[in-house]
């Protein structure tokens, strides 16, 4: 599932109102009815990621390698993974968007196909708990690691560490939880707060923090930073974060 056959017609997308009626209390899963409507919904539930994405390019062009594998992990429609194709300057990297959701990777090829970059992308519908990694410089878990299982987050991270290179970095994006409960409230508050003001009203808000809240697991910002330097990264820094939402660059001594 490499180069696009031919671009197409941009695939049909939706405003989210998947929250917007009263719904049985379903585990929130990225099927296909979330990816019709996943580029509304994220832009709308993540505060800064219109911000982050472009960043993900300028944070790839510094860390990019010569003839090094770069990963987006956790794909969904490849907003990331696009990022990272305009940010490498290198003709002989290899650029990997992996995603288990096949809704998300079919929906993703178009999206791909439609950039006019000409740098190949190979996708992959697999678990990123399997996928291969080797000779990285930049991987991208854009808010991917949230969702899986918290006990096998530093099996991944291992295996990322021990795929990259010297100089190399993750880019680890993630909703975060507080220390203190004062603190969880209030940033809580402000993140249905900016929901709100993207039109979302307080059922949609209710009825997605129920559907998510087995499936999203946060955890603090020291519990992330010190599973980064146990799994091998040496230097690890928050460069964004607007509420609960984080970036954070972990970096390989080169
Ligand atoms: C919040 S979305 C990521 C958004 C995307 N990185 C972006 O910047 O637009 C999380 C994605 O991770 C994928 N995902 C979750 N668990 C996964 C796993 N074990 N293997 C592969 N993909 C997974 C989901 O299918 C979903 O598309
Ligand atoms: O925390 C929330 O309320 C969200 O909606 C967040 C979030 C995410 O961080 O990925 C959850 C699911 C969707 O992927 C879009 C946004």
């Amino acid at each position: 599932m490499s180069k696009p056959k031919s671009p197409g017609k941009p695939p049909e997308q939706a405003t989210d109102r998947l929250f917007a009626t009263e719904r049985r209390p379903d585990d929130f899963r990225f099927d296909a009815s979330v990816a019709r409507v996943f580029p509304d919904m994220i832009r709308r539930s993540v505060p800064g990621y219109t911000t982050i994405i472009p960043m993900i390019e300028v944070i790839t062009e510094q860390y990019a390698q010569a003839g090094s594998n770069c990963y987006d992990l956790g794909c969904s429609l490849g907003a990331s993974t696009l990022a990272m194709r305009h940010g490498i300057s290198y003709p002989d990297c290899s650029l990997f968007g992996v995603d288990n959701s096949s809704a998300m990777i079919e929906r993703c090829e178009h999206y791909i196909a439609l950039d006019d970059n000409p740098m190949p992308v190979t996708l992959r519908c697999e678990d990123i708990l399997h996928t291969e990694l080797s000779n990285a410089s930049v991987t991208t878990l854009n808010f991917t690691l949230q969702f899986i299982a918290p006990e096998e987050r530093s099996a991944l991270l291992t295996r990322i560490a021990r795929a990259t290179r010297p100089g190399g970095v993750l880019i680890l994006s993630e909703k975060i939880q507080f220390e203190s409960e004062r603190e969880q409230n209030t940033q809580t508050r402000l993140h249905h707060d900016f929901k709100r003001a993207n039109g979302y009203s307080d059922l949609e808000i209710s009825q997605k923090r129920s559907a998510i809240e087995r499936v999203l697991i946060p955890e603090t910002l020291a519990a992330h930073k010190q599973r980064l330097l146990d799994a091998g990264f040496d230097d690890v820094m928050v460069w964004y974060q607007c509420f609960n939402f984080v970036s954070m660059l972990a970096i390989k001594n080169g």
